[in-house]
């Protein structure tokens, strides 16, 4: 069909009249169309003598003749469809800001505050946002302690012999959703049966503070227009808080843990000085094996000072409203776990703080200690190590503290040595022969010596209980070495408490042994099964009325999928009972049988290691089989309790940390029996090694 007649057929009422016109214009001749526009206005423009408007004149005549009207009517309807848009633009921009002048409340958000995160995260739960027409795709990751919400991301893999089936996670990028937010540009939404717009814009600001290099820099900035209908905000602020409830509705069984941002980054300040680097599931406080005396004295000690009443008490006595806490003892004996069973107890996020990092500067921890949230635990990890010194004295540690000039005279002094023994060897090489490894030296030394950045003692303290410093949060610095600090570090005031840490005593291995066998549902009911390791009914009140937040929810026991499992009593014999089995497939590494088969490996004979009483199957359940004789879900109390006694009795307290006797568990996790059978071996190795002070690990 020619354009022509589809207009025609488009619009037949409105062009009839045209085409009459335009078909008599025919008949006139094409240079005179009578009653078109052009050919009205042909004297007054004064074509005849104008090239370039003869040419118009052409073309419209020959469009008119190709489309059968004149097309000086198109660009006429063009023109008052314009027009009307411009008043339509007009009267709507005028009608809308007086509606959110008198009849609409606002709220703004900036993508600098928190709000802006929630905000978007609900957004973006939102079917009907996410059904939006105008969105933004933005790829959504997930941290290692986020649910697996399907089970179809997990992909499976058969091994080449056909014995075992592993998990396989290779394709879960390409199957995640990418998150959907709405776009730039204004949305409308319903919540709670209110109609809500939100404007989403952004604005580029020029940074003054944040020249990089030299070069001038541009942030974006975003700004998130809330508005509903009625002279009121409370929808808006009722609607925010929703949101924030509902961002923290899965923290609340969470520790949220966080580090100083980039250096870049760090200089927007407010909310990116910090970055979250995890939010873990909250660690309860029973599972850190310590003296019970010492956590109740931390617990008790930290619930009195985190007391609403608390600041008005100081302020009356002119206390400054901080509190520390040294955590000192051998590597691997829980000071960190208990920081954050600590977090955990109260809900409170971790602020972790190295003093290593090299782009941290006594301004930058000012900034981010002045960042900090009301009520928070700040993590200053291994102190000792941070090679603070005070500024009138010399540095002990070259590595990590000493001053560029002394770097520059060591330096120097090895230079002129190693010179000393080249003139003597007759090896001494002329300044034309350096080599480009000597360059790099020489670069090296100059480089360092101008930028060395850090924190000085001083700088630290400061940034702890100095003047402009943070009020309100709970200081815990641990260390390996306590006698390394200086006092005016762990001076009462800034170090309020010290508990110390010692390598694992007999009664903590038996916990540890426990708690790496029991069910998790019978946790807690075993522990107590055992009357060494019974709490006392008023330090458990006393934990209790300190408010310890909901366990996390129970994980199914430990089961074999496919069929059902027997209990079974300290002989071995199987009990009627039945533990329900688990959907939920598991997968036991079997390299070590593997390896047997082989030849190659041959680990100590034990009774866990009865053949598999069901034939494999190439399914993931077949990986358990050779483990259902001894599964530790299905021991009786007493026997786990009667084994945790002889385990521990061959574990010489003070002699291992409470992570060596973890880790040496932790590869027989489901082997109980194994686990006893082989302590003792392990403990000699181990004895052995730490004598000879080797790290290779012979026996693990
Ligand atoms: N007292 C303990 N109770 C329970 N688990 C412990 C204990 N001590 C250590 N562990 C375990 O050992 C591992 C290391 O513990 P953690 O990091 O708390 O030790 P640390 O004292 O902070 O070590 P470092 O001084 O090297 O930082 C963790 O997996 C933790 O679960």
């Amino acid at each position: 069909m020619e354009l022509g007649e589809f207009i025609r057929g488009a619009l037949p009422s409105f062009f009839a009249n045209t085409t009459m016109s335009s078909k008599k214009s025919a008949e006139y001749g094409s240079q005179d169309l009578p009653g078109g526009i052009i050919e009205t206005l042909t004297p007054i423009l004064g074509v005849q003598f104008n090239p370039l408007l003869r040419l118009v004149v052409v073309l419209n005549t020959m469009f008119g003749e190709y489309l059968g009207l004149d097309p000086t009517y198109v660009l006429v309807a063009y023109g008052c469809f314009w027009a009307i848009k411009r008043v339509w633009d007009f009267v709507y921009t005028n009608i809308t800001y007086i509606c959110q002048q008198y009849f609409q409340a606002t709220v703004q958000v900036s993508s600098n505050d928190d709000i802006y995160v929630h905000f978007m995260k609900w957004l973006a739960s939102q079917p009907s946002m996410v059904n939006s027409r105008s969105l933004t795709a933005e790829t959504a990751s997930k941290g290692a302690w986020d649910e697996e919400e399907d089970m179809d991301l997990v992909t499976t893999r058969v091994s080449p012999d056909g014995s075992n089936v592993y998990l396989n996670f290779s394709n879960q990028e390409a199957k995640a959703e990418p998150r959907f937010t709405p776009a730039l540009g204004t949305h409308g939404f319903w919540f709670k049966g209110r109609y809500f717009t939100l404007h989403r814009r952004q604005e580029a600001l020029y940074d003054a503070g944040a020249a990089y290099h030299g070069m001038p820099t541009f942030k974006d900035k975003e700004i998130l227009v809330i508005s509903c209908f009625g002279r009121s905000p409370e929808p808006i602020k009722e609607l925010l808080r929703h949101v924030k409830a509902e961002f923290y509705r899965d923290h609340q069984a969470k520790t949220t843990v966080r580090r100083p941002a980039s250096e870049i980054m760090r200089r927007y300040g407010s909310r990116h000085n910090w970055q979250q680097v995890a939010n873990r599931p909250v660690r309860p406080m029973d599972t850190v094996v310590l003296d019970d005396e010492q956590k109740i004295r931390v617990l008790t000690d930290m619930n009195e000072y985190l007391h609403p009443s608390t600041p008005r008490w100081y302020a009356n006595r002119g206390i400054p409203l901080r509190r520390g806490y040294l955590f000192h003892g051998p590597p691997g004996t829980g000071k960190t776990s208990l920081s954050f069973a600590l977090a955990g107890v109260f809900g409170l996020d971790i602020y972790v703080i190295s003093l290593l990092d090299p782009s941290l500067t006594e301004e930058d921890l000012l900034a981010l200690f002045n960042g900090l949230p009301r009520r928070c635990v700040v993590l200053l990890e291994d102190i000792d190590t941070a090679g603070l010194k005070r500024n009138d004295q010399p540095a002990s540690d070259e590595s990590s503290s000493s001053s560029s000039s002394d770097d520059e005279n060591t330096d120097e002094k090895d230079d002129e040595s190693k010179e000393k023994k080249l003139k003597k060897s007759g090896k001494n090489k002329s300044k034309k022969n350096w080599k480009v490894s000597d360059l790099a030296r020489e670069l090296k030394r100059h480089g360092d010596s101008g930028e060395k950045k850090g924190i000085s003692l001083s700088g630290l303290l400061n940034a702890i209980d100095g003047v402009a410093s943070h009020e309100g949060r709970v200081l815990i610095m641990t260390t390996n070495k306590p006698e390394m600090l200086d006092e005016a570090l762990i001076r009462p005031g800034r170090v309020d408490l010290q508990v110390a840490f010692t390598n694992a005593t007999q009664k903590q291995a038996r916990e540890l042994f426990i708690r790496m066998y029991a069910p998790d549902s019978n946790m807690s009911s075993l522990l107590s099964h055992i009357p060494s390791n019974r709490t006392s009914p008023t330090k458990q009140s006393v934990v209790h009325t300190l408010g310890a937040p909901p366990s996390p929810p129970p994980t199914p026991p430990m089961s074999y999928p496919d069929k059902p499992s027997r209990i079974i009593d300290d002989s071995g014999s199987k009990t009627g009972d039945e533990v329900s089995s688990s959907s939920v497939p598991e997968i036991t590494p079997t390299a070590p049988r593997a390896a047997k088969s082989n030849g190659t490996v041959t680990p100590p004979p034990s009774e866990s290691d009865s053949p598999p009483s069901t034939p494999r199957t190439n399914s993931i359940s077949g990986a358990f089989d050779d483990v259902e004789d001894e599964h530790p879900a299905l021991l009786h109390p007493d026997v786990l309790a009667r084994m945790a006694d002889e385990f521990s009795a061959k574990i010489p307290p003070g002699q291992f940390s409470p992570a060596e006797v973890q880790g040496f568990l932790l590869k027989r996790k489901k082997t109980p029996r194994k686990a006893l059978a082989e302590v003792d071996a392990w403990v000699q190795h181990m004895l052995a090694q730490k004598a000879s002070k080797t790290k290779v690990l012979q026996v693990q």
